[in-house]
């Protein structure tokens, strides 16, 4: 039994949605398949999700929404037109989302709760459309299949009770089950969606509770390529990567599969396989346990992404301070700040965040004087432009030399390494960079190992 998620590339208008309907009608094992909102149609145009972000971004500035709201129901009535299916549907869609921006007073909550019809929407019609095809499918909301989560907004956590629940839709007498992705339902009620990405977690979370077989993630492209495709033009095709090695280039800039999306399946030993929805002939990248192809290449994949800022502070004898680390950690904690990394010598330390958390408030500033206040530093760095590069393989453990390759194929760009990372488990390096060095620095360590 298999569970398939559709990204929002695979379901970005009605020509699309009919490949996946053919997908599903050809693969009888397909019992589950979880939608995205439709994505973009081409690289110019806008995700559905962004419209519905962009919807509540006017209503919370008090502007006009009626021209955003009508270009998200144009978006969906093109879609049920071409699929020839009940257009009564679009008016449930526009008084849905009129009923959200008069009755949703929480700016949270409203903006979590109109992201997630992205994907119910598409769920409702992909079911109808499917019907009007002879398959027998059933739309099945995240609080009909269980999906219990945390009352966090734009950063769901699954309730672990939720499930057994789940597992019950193995019982269900259709032949296909059409899930919205990307969301769940609080405790109270509330509508609470994943990170951006997310649909590929409300995947994961569905195979695990029906303990797929197989978990098939279809997008628009046909393998995990050993780096990202826009940088490298013929990137080397991975055939089978392990679950450890994709959550690390996942993590950083690997946008193929989400990283928090691989926790239930690693629970459960359920093989993730990477398809192509536009080549469903090609049998695309597994992700599993333990790799049995090409066990001794040293690196599998290099990932960068974009986005950190660092703060570094130099203090004599910092090691001898017992605490030091402690009283930083609780000033990022006093201001909600979560770090990525932390690399340190004996008289300095960095700490590596996601630049985002900054973004619409003034907390860096306050984290900076807070802690030149309480820990007295000779002197502290702020770098606001850093990007994080990974460099990953199992068989790099026990290897001698490899660092040296990467510095080496790193110093011949002219890249200046600011920080590095290495793990005890040798299987994943970090090193942090200048933005601009990104895309130079994977081409080198490419050249460098495939
Ligand atoms: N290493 C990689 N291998 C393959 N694709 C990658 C890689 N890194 C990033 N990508 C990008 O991920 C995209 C698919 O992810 P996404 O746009 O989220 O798809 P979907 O909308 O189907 O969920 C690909 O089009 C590709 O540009
Ligand atoms: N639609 C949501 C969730 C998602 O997973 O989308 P996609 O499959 O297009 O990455 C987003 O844009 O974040």
């Amino acid at each position: 039994m298999k569970v398939a998620k559709f990204g929002g590339s695979s379901l970005s208008n009605a020509t699309q949605i009919k490949k996946v309907a053919s997908i599903v009608q050809n693969d009888k094992d397909i019992k589950t398949i979880v939608v995205s909102a439709p994505g973009k149609r081409c690289d110019d145009d806008v995700k559905v999700t962004d419209m519905l972000i962009a919807l509540c971004t006017n209503k919370i500035a008090g502007l006009d929404t009626e021209e955003a709201l009508t270009e998200i129901l144009m978006r969906y009535k093109s879609i049920v037109e071409e699929l020839s299916i009940d257009s009564s549907l679009l008016d449930n869609f526009e008084s849905i989302l009129r009923d959200y921006l008069n009755t949703i007073e929480d700016n949270d909550y409203l903006l979590d709760a109109l992201k997630s019809r992205g994907e119910d929407f598409n769920a409702q019609l992909i079911s109808a459309y499917f019907n009007s095809l002879g398959i027998s499918a059933k739309y099945v909301s995240p609080e009909e299949a269980g999906i219990r989560v945390t009352n966090t907004p734009a950063n769901a956590r699954l309730l672990p009770s939720s499930y057994n629940e789940i597992n019950k839709l193995k019982d269900y007498p259709e032949d296909v089950l059409v899930i919205p992705g990307f969301y769940g339902i609080a405790d109270n009620g509330n509508i609470v969606t994943f990170a951006r990405g997310g649909s590929d977690i409300t995947g994961a979370i569905i195979a695990r509770g029906i303990r797929a077989d197989i978990y098939e993630n279809y997008t628009d492209a046909s393998h995990i390529y050993a780096a990202h495709p826009g940088i490298i033009e013929e990137p080397y095709k991975i055939e089978e990567i392990t679950y450890r090695e994709m959550r690390e280039l996942a993590y950083a800039g690997f946008g193929i599969f989400h990283d928090e999306a691989l926790e239930p399946l690693y629970q459960e030993k359920i093989p993730v396989m990477i398809r192509n929805t536009n080549e469903p002939h090609i049998e695309g990248t597994k992700i599993v346990p333990e790799r049995k192809l090409n066990p001794d290449i040293p690196v599998i994949g290099f990932s960068c992404d974009e986005g950190f800022t660092s703060i570094s502070l130099h203090k004599y004898l910092l090691n001898k301070e017992i605490g030091f680390t402690r009283r930083i950690l609780q000033i990022l904690e006093d201001y909600q700040i979560s770090y990525e990394h932390m690399p340190s010598g004996i008289d300095d330390i960095s700490i590596i965040m996601r630049s985002n958390q900054f973004e619409n408030n003034n907390s860096l500033d306050k984290i900076i004087e807070e802690i030149d206040l309480q820990l007295e530093p000779e002197w502290i760095e702020v770098e606001e432009d850093l990007s994080l590069l990974f460099i990953v393989g199992l068989g790099m453990a026990r290897q001698v030399g490899i660092v040296s390759r990467v510095t080496a194929a790193l110093a011949e760009e002219k890249v200046n390494i600011r920080m590095m990372n290495q793990g005890s488990t040798e299987y994943s390096m970090m090193f942090a960079i200048q933005t601009n060095d990104h895309e130079p620095s994977i081409r080198a360590l490419f050249k460098e190992f495939f």
